[in-house]
């Protein structure tokens, strides 16, 4: 399956596209490789070519179909195969983030499996290295702020978690643009608890913690991210809508959804967008944020993540400038920082309306 995007239908679907277009942005679940445009993956299939991944952007449009999740994670392992030197994992930051300010993303925190990279013999210092210099780069060039996430590739095991925890908490590796600690994918067969002691180190080290939870399987998942990994702001929580004790809790305690609905279509979490439970989370009182998660292999973009939310919410440019806002307010960004976005926010709205 294609991910599916709103169809342009008039010229009120074409104005609310191009005001979120210029709507400064901030983007909270989005993968480091999982980011990789098609020029970007073809460039590196090219540099290692006895990948399976295709080299010809058109064909990765089919190997970007999805049957299922577990195939995606497999689709996913390949690109991943395809990062093998710091220089690449360079490149691939830097283009991320044009990427990103191309779309007015001020501010990403980027998920990084740096396990999948050490363990397929990349250098750590040299990783790190690589992911804070594209950091400082895209900064000083495109404008846009990159903070790092860790996540433990929890099928992967705990000795996956332990080598990313010590990356994460390690002063002599660990690095500057580092703010949380996350646990990535499949959930199914890999319980949540087991990572607690892993959590609890990040957490003591200062980092925010971010698991996935909800995805794939039901709200337990998310109870256990709250409970036992200490979760600040969930990953999907897309089953989260099945348990209103839940949804309240989430809304009492303003701990914020990282929703990424065309990604769940894509992986085939959710069997159609309208079948989404946005909605109810917003009914609910959750706070909730609007990512991409892996836009090109979903074929989207934070922007058509936008223009589904305002399909699904029925919102107007005033809705979809508070739907930013609630992104940079559940954010790891300082006081100022978040100030700074939201009177962006404010201001370009205001430019945009008239007012
Ligand atoms: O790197 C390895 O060798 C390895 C071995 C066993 C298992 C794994 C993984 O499970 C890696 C999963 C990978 O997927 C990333 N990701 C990207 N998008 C999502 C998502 O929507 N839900 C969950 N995980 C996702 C995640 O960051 C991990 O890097 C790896
Ligand atoms: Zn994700």
């Amino acid at each position: 399956m294609t991910a599916s995007s709103v169809p342009a239908t008039g010229t009120a679907d074409r104005d609310l596209r191009t005001f979120i277009a210029g709507l400064p942005k901030a983007e909270l679940h989005v993968h480091h490789v999982g980011s990789a445009s098609p020029r970007i993956v073809s460039e590196l299939a090219a540099r290692h070519p006895d990948s399976k991944v295709p080299t010809d952007p058109e064909a990765l449009v089919d190997y970007f179909t999805f049957t299922d999740f577990a195939h995606f994670i497999d689709v996913y392992l390949s690109v991943v195969d395809l990062i093998r030197t710091p220089e690449d994992v360079r490149l691939l930051t830097y283009e991320v983030a044009r990427d990103m300010a191309r779309q007015q993303v001020r501010y990403a925190e980027l998920t990084i499996t740096p396990f999948s990279s050490t363990r397929r013999g990349i250098d750590e210092r040299g990783f790190m290295d690589a992911i804070e210099d594209a950091r400082k780069a895209a900064e000083a060039e495109f404008g846009t702020v990159l903070r790092w996430c860790f996540d433990i590739p929890g099928e992967a095991g705990l000795q996956a978690a332990e080598e990313t925890t010590r990356l994460a908490t390690d002063d002599r590796i660990r690095p500057e643009g580092l703010v949380s600690f996350g646990l990535g994918g499949p959930e199914i067969g890999v319980p949540r608890p087991q990572f607690k002691p892993y959590f609890d180190r990040a957490v003591a080290a200062g980092l925010r913690s971010v698991p996935h939870a909800g995805e794939t399987t039901g709200p337990e998942t998310v109870w256990d991210a709250l409970t036992e990994l200490r979760a600040e702001r969930i990953g999907h929580g897309t089953s989260s809508a099945q348990d209103p004790k839940l949804l309240a809790h989430l809304a009492e305690h303003r701990i914020p959804l990282e929703v990424c609905p065309t990604s769940n279509i894509a992986t085939r979490a959710v069997r159609t967008l309208d079948e989404h439970p946005i909605k109810e989370f917003t009914r609910a009182g959750v706070l909730v944020t609007v990512n991409s998660d892996d836009p090109p292999m979903f074929g989207t973009d934070l922007n058509n993540e936008y223009a589904v939310a305002a399909r699904l919410l029925d919102l107007d440019e005033r809705g979809l400038a508070d739907l930013a806002k609630n992104a940079v307010e559940a954010s790891f960004l300082d006081a100022e920082g978040k100030a700074r976005i939201s009177g962006e926010i404010d201001s370009y709205t205001s430019a945009w309306l008239g007012s």
